[in-house]
């Protein structure tokens, strides 16, 4: 697909299906990754590729996180959290390494992962996959990070759901430049 096309469309899907991505498109999508920019190469990001059986293991973190964080948590709700990760038959799971750097705040390091994230979404669309980008309180829980082997400097960016698109792509929103822009001065 032509690069302004590809960006001008990308398109999230909620529903995602089998076959998720192979070894060699998983290679494309990490050197799309890894081209984010990046102030002073810090390369501030990491990638965990869970898959297989390991969506379940990914499941059962969720749930046990979920119910650390509420006691009273239900079993309709503790079951919901296990099964968020079988919706997908991959999920790449952005963890951005935040370094000390005289120049480089931590925002610009969050932003560069997020840009790696972005560039993984683009690749995975360009290679005839769809995705979607989700975090919810999962993502920021610290009983998920020691589970994932996040370190102290990590945060996560994002779970990265990665497969096939089951049924039509929704339409895409209208926006004009307009709507977000104008001319300074
Ligand atoms: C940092 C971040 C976190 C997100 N978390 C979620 C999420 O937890 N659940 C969800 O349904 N969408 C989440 N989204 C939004 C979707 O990834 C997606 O952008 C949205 O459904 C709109 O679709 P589009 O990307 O095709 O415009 C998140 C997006 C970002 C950038």
């Amino acid at each position: 697909m032509e690069a302004l096309t590809l960006l001008k469309t990308r398109n999230s899907a909620a529903k995602l299906c089998a076959p998720g991505p192979k070894d060699e498109d998983l290679e494309e999508i990490f050197a799309a990754a890894s081209r984010a920019p990046d102030h002073s190469r810090l390369r501030p990001w990491r990638f965990l590729v869970v898959r297989g059986e390991s969506l379940s293991a990914l499941g059962e973190l969720f749930a046990t996180a979920a119910m650390q964080r509420n006691r009273e948590l239900s079993e309709a709700d503790c079951q919901r959290f296990r099964l968020q990760p079988l919706r997908a038959p991959l999920i790449l799971v952005v963890i951005a390494c935040i370094k000390d750097h005289p120049k480089v705040p931590v925002i610009e390091q969050q932003l560069s992962a997020g840009c790696a994230a972005h560039g993984a979404l683009l690749a995975a669309e360009a290679l005839g996959y769809a995705a979607i980008w989700r975090t919810g309180e999962n993502a920021f829980d610290p009983v998920v990070h020691k589970g994932l082997g996040l370190e102290s400097h990590e945060e996560i960016s994002g779970f990265l759901y990665m497969g096939t698109r089951e049924g039509s792509a929704k339409p895409l929103p209208e926006m004009l430049p307009t709507d977000f822009m104008k001319e300074w001065r």
